[in-house]
């Protein structure tokens, strides 16, 4: 059988160089430097190392990236008012709120009112129903991530059996909606599912996104299976167990350097076509 490491650094080089012409055509033509504006709210080390790097890749395409880290302490209401001007900011084109906030804010509230216009991110509810009726303009990043992946590869979704282990609203939730709309039977699990090994047994692409460590075993899956890992674990482990999932799949995304590149190309794609839009 033909196995196929799913090469995310490869996928993000050519969005990413595709970009770059398109951010230059904006600055030159029109005198529109694309810029977006991530909020860290307190000092997760993880959450920084993330945010640093959406912010450097910007920086790497002429994108401007404007850094709001605001201590641990505030309240919802001093994260609604930071989103309130940046909605209002007419050079800011999108707005990435970095999940998770601390526990005693409201982030449902404060991704809500992110305007939908600058939601690059895909985090309300307005960009969640619009992906899931399909026209939505900026689906959550790392579900588009993972759609691009196999779109790259030439792998069609359609009548496949396609089983998404997680349920979050930036990442199970709309991947699901996305992978419907490709015209795959989805199956959503998560930790109410009685027998996920039963269930995987007859999927034909996987998609992890459970954060758990290593969690989902070459066992459980099926010969040829299509495996695509978006956990993000701490020491950079996914939520796969490479080697047993690696023996069983047709192709597999490896952790780092599958999904993660690609989700923050995604977000700095979704940047600049909200730039194109402002003009
Ligand atoms: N509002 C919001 N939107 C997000 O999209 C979002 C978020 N919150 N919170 C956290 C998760 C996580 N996430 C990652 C993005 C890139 C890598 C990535 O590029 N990882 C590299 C390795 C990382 C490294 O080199 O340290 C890789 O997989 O190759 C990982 C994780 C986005 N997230």
């Amino acid at each position: 059988m033909e196995k196929v490491i799913l090469d995310g650094k490869q996928v993000s080089q050519d969005i990413r160089k595709k970009l770059a012409d398109r951010v230059e055509t904006l600055k030159n033509e029109y005198e529109i430097t694309p810029c977006l504006a991530t909020i860290l709210v307190g000092e997760d080390p993880s959450s920084e190392t993330y945010v640093r790097m959406k912010g450097n890749a910007c920086e790497k395409l002429g994108i401007k990236s404007e850094k709001i880290h605001l201590s641990a302490d505030i309240d919802t209401e001093e994260l609604l008012n930071t989103i309130e001007r940046l909605n209002n900011d007419a050079s800011v084109h999108g707005i990435l709120l970095q999940h998770p906030v601390p526990s005693h804010i409201d982030e449902r509230k404060a991704f809500e009112s992110i305007a939908i216009e600058k939601d690059v991110d895909g985090v309300t509810s307005t960009g969640y129903g619009q992906t899931a009726f399909g026209f939505g303009k900026y689906p959550s990043c790392t579900p588009a991530a993972i759609m691009e992946i196999l779109h790259y590869y030439g792998i069609s979704a359609e009548g496949k059996n396609a089983v998404v282990v997680g349920r979050s609203p930036i990442l199970g939730k709309p991947v699901s909606a996305l992978l419907l709309n490709e015209n795959a039977t989805v199956t959503t699990c998560h930790s109410h599912t009685k027998d996920l090994p039963a269930v995987l047994s007859s999927a034909d692409i996987v998609v992890a996104a459970i954060g758990k460590p290593q969690y989902i075993r070459g066992e459980w899956l099926k010969e040829g299976v299509v495996v695509l890992d978006a956990g993000y674990n701490k020491g950079n482990i996914g939520d796969v167990d490479y080697d047993s999932c690696y023996q069983q799949a047709s192709a597999i995304t490896p952790v780092p350097g599958g999904v993660g590149p690609v989700t923050i190309s995604m977000l700095l794609k979704h940047t600049v076509d909200a730039a194109e839009e402002s003009k």
